[in-house]
């Protein structure tokens, strides 16, 4: 797949064994035989050895950098960690950056490249759902902040992307149910007859099912690479992709970025509130957020607050947090909701009142 955006136009490859074809792949970016890999630890013991390999078969030498798992990785000192470590590797523009891992790694990475002598290019080898169908294509990169969620980043795209859906074959089944809430949000979001589709084939897909993961990883990338090439740099329709969102990153700074809720969990439970809202705002059919509920849940997803361990801050307390949300337009939330499944529409005509009321209800039912 080709993502056309002019100057900073790229290819999108999805397949199983890219891994392991990854230096033929990589060489023709390259203007001399070397690359800097960024990884964790996890992803490291499983696909670092195989992409090592790769590379040297091609000639290319590899130094790599691995970092701690988990979200908690995307931050000042990590991202510091990872800049200097690439400076102390006399890694020059003309280089190339490789981010081989989930999300974290693909969003730290990629603002490092961002950053390092005012850009060098990087290629992202996504090893998770999550950052297969979604994080690895678009430009979006950064870093949290105790105020919020991704507060500190830039738009930087990738030169190269190499979607080995092998890879999820090592995947924890955790993380790659939080993936699946990312796909879901593509059929919530814009395609009606996909998210019939994850209906139907979505317990395949975490059964392992390759060709259903790979028709999920395709459709995801396809409406994703479609939105960004309209809209870049999020001025517009690209705020479609933060459906469910709004919620899911005041419930992750809730949480301390813990591992209490990933993010794609948080975008499940997410996008179950934002149909709420919308039904409750009359936008669409009373029985739609039961419809989308009843799929997550028969994923074994979380779809409700109470589905959350531990303490959560009251209504008030997350409505602060989600003013922190980068829609925000003179101090008015943007919210992303849906006249059905299938039809997301942005909009800053959601009164305070019923969001806190809708906030209010779902904390209370955690009893
Ligand atoms: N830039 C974007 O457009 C965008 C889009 C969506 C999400 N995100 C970001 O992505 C992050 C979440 O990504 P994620 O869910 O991939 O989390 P992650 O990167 O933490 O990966 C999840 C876990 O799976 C492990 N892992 C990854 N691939 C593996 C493999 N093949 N085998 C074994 N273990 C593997 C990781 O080590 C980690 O423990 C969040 O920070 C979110 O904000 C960014
Ligand atoms: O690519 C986008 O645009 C998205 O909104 C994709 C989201 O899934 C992703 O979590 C993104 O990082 C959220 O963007 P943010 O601008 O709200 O931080
Ligand atoms: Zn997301």
């Amino acid at each position: 797949m080709h993502v056309p955006l002019g100057g900073r136009a790229y290819d999108v490859r999805i397949g199983r064994g890219l891994i392991a074809r990854a230096g033929a792949e990589i060489a023709p970016l390259l203007a001399r035989p070397r690359v800097a890999v960024v990884s964790d630890t996890h992803v490291a013991e499983a696909h670092l050895p195989a992409f090592r390999a790769a590379l040297a078969a091609e000639g290319i030498a590899c130094e790599a950098l691995i970092l701690p798992p988990g979200e908690a990785t995307k931050c000042w000192a990590e991202l510091s960690r990872t800049v200097e470590w690439l400076l102390e590797r006399q890694v020059e523009r003309r280089d190339v950056v490789v981010a081989l891992g989930g999300g974290v790694i693909g969003d730290l990475v990629g603002f490092a490249a961002a950053i390092l002598r005012r850009g060098v290019r990087f290629v992202q080898v996504p090893t998770s759902l999550l950052a297969q169908v979604d994080s690895s294509v678009g430009g979006k990169t950064g870093i949290n902040a105790p105020q919020g969620k991704n507060l500190v980043g830039a738009f930087h795209q990738p030169s190269l992307v190499l979607a080995d859906t092998a890879a999820l074959d090592t995947l924890p089944g955790r993380d790659l149910l939080a993936g699946y809430g990312e796909v879901v949000k593509y059929g919530l979001l814009g395609d009606a007859d996909f998210f019939a589709w994850l209906e139907a084939n979505g317990p395949a897909l975490a059964r392992g099912d390759a060709a259903a993961r790979a028709r999920a990883v395709r459709r995801s990338v396809e409406m994703k690479a479609e939105i960004v090439v309209r809209d870049e740099t999020e001025q517009g329709d690209r705020a479609l992709l933060n459906l469910g969102h709004t919620f899911c990153h005041a419930l992750e700074a809730a949480t301390g970025y813990s591992d209490r809720l990933l993010h794609g969990e948080g975008v499940a439970v997410g996008c179950a509130l934002a149909f709420e809202l919308s039904a409750r705002l009359g936008l669409c059919a009373q029985e739609e957020p039961g419809r989308v509920r009843a799929h997550l849940r028969a994923m074994g997803m979380k779809t409700d607050l109470a589905d959350i361990p531990g303490d959560l801050p009251d209504a008030d307390a997350l409505l602060a947090l989600m003013a922190q949300d980068k829609k925000v337009v003179d101090g008015t939330l943007r919210f992303v909701l849906a006249r059905g499944i299938g039809a997301a529409f942005v909009t800053p005509d959601v009164p305070g009142p019923t969001v806190h009321a809708l906030l209010t209800d779902a904390l209370a039912a955690r009893g």
